[in-house]
């Protein structure tokens, strides 16, 4: 593996380093529910600090549209790192504008400054290459060098993660480097036998990790939203379970595909089906292969695996020696349905080889069922990120960081 590193970049004291982090966090109101990312991104601002450096923090936050929205702004998220960072945060109202400029220019030794959401800007985000690189050397001209730590991001080809870094030296941050580490090795040499559990509600996002995955593993477990095309797909009724009718073709060749591997492609036996997608929606167990005779007929919908699957999935995880997950087993975020969740996360911490949790809303998940990151080998910050690493992709922001 190689990757330019913080090293390569010399003496730092009384540097502007421009630092490209993901703290792209859930938020509810100004709230932060849950601090993962931000906390994955102190050990970089901390080497920088301790160096002397003048630190200028970018991140985007959710998807606006190229203009200030102020349920995006990073205001809450700056003021959360000045809590975790034992050194002065500033923050400014603008990313490149008159604050912005202002306030870096004022910026001293060991010092940080949050500049407002990247996406707010039509550069950052922009198809025409132009139009990105005029944005990147806006923001140029407040680095002396570039650090990019922001790993959810790194598969964007966008003007912080990809033109930016060419602009000025620049190197991997600490957790780019980390998980790049555990990343690597899940496609390299993993230990055998080797389970990838898949989740979630993507379908059409995650069919090409299988595609690459197939060749590579023993065992794939498939559960979440995921699940019902796989059983449509097989020929069974699903009723208003989510269905990505469109990938039904795909995914029978997957089937087949499995089956000619010698890979098991481990479905759900039984599943939870609801009356309606609510906390207190009433809800039975039935055979997956049963979903449509429920009391609710065909208005039933799978929201979670169930009790038997669970058991299955987890004395499979507990069984291998090493395993990725991403995509919850159901809708874990009512409390009915997060059961299969739970079961999958709890055997994952009893794995005798390397676990890895990858994934936004996965590693959301684990810590809101009361789970420690200490607990498993690895939570990856990146979802979208990890698994097209996992697929083979080149990824632009890695590309750029020297990544072979
Ligand atoms: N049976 C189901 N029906 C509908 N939604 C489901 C079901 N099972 C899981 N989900 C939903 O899937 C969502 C998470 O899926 P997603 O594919 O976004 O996960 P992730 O890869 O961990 O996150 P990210 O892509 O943001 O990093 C959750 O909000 C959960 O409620
Ligand atoms: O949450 C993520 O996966 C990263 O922050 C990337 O966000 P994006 O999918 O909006 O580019």
């Amino acid at each position: 593996m190689t990757l330019r590193t913080i090293d390569s970049l010399g003496e730092l004291a009384g540097k502007r380093v421009v630092v490209r982090c993901d703290l792209n966090v859930p938020l509810d109101g100004e709230t932060i529910t849950d601090d993962g990312r931000v906390r994955a991104s102190l050990p970089t601002l901390n080497a920088l600090l301790a160096q002397g450096a003048r630190v200028v923090v970018i991140s985007h936050l959710g998807r606006p549209k190229g203009e200030p929205e102020a349920k995006y702004s990073l205001g809450p998220v700056a003021a959360r790192l000045g809590e975790l960072l034992d050194a002065p945060v500033g923050f400014a109202a603008d990313t490149v504008g008159e604050d912005a400029k202002a306030k870096v220019a004022a910026l001293g030794d060991g010092e940080v400054l949050v500049l407002e959401n990247l996406r707010f800007n039509p550069g950052e985000t922009a198809k025409d290459d132009a139009e990105r690189r005029a944005f990147a050397e806006q923001l140029a001209v407040f680095a002396d060098v570039v650090v990019s730590d922001g790993f959810g991001v790194v598969h964007r080809k966008q003007a912080s993660v990809y033109e930016l870094e060419q602009l000025r030296p620049s190197a991997a941050g600490l957790l780019i480097a980390a998980e790049l580490e555990v990343l690597d090795r899940l496609t390299e040499t993993p230990e055998r036998p080797y389970t990838v559990v898949l989740g979630g509600s993507k379908v059409s996002d995650k069919l090409g990790v299988i595609a690459h995955l197939l060749p590579r593993v023993d065992t794939l477990l498939v559960g979440g939203g995921m699940l019902f095309t796989f059983l449509a797909a097989q020929g069974h009724k699903v009723a208003s379970s989510l269905l990505e009718a469109d990938q039904l073709d795909t995914v029978r060749d997957y089937l087949a595909e499995a089956a000619e591997r010698g890979v098991e492609l481990v479905l759900p036996s039984d599943v939870v089906v609801a009356a309606s997608f609510s906390a207190d929606a009433e809800h039975v167990v039935t055979p997956a292969d049963a979903i449509e005779q429920t009391p609710f007929g065909a208005a039933g919908l799978g929201l979670d695996i169930g009790p038997e699957t669970a058991a299955d999935f987890a004395a499979r995880i507990r069984d291998s020696k090493t395993v990725f997950w991403n995509g919850p087993m159901g809708v874990f975020e009512l409390a009915p349905f997060a059961a299969g969740t739970r079961a999958v996360a709890e055997a994952l911490t009893e794995v005798d080889g390397l676990s890895v949790v990858g994934g936004g809303d996965s590693a959301a998940a684990v810590r809101q069922l009361g789970f420690d990151d200490a607990q498993f080998g690895h939570i990856s910050t990146g979802g979208g990120a990890s698994l097209e690493f996992l697929e083979g992709k080149q990824l632009p922001g890695l590309e750029v960081l020297g990544w072979q």
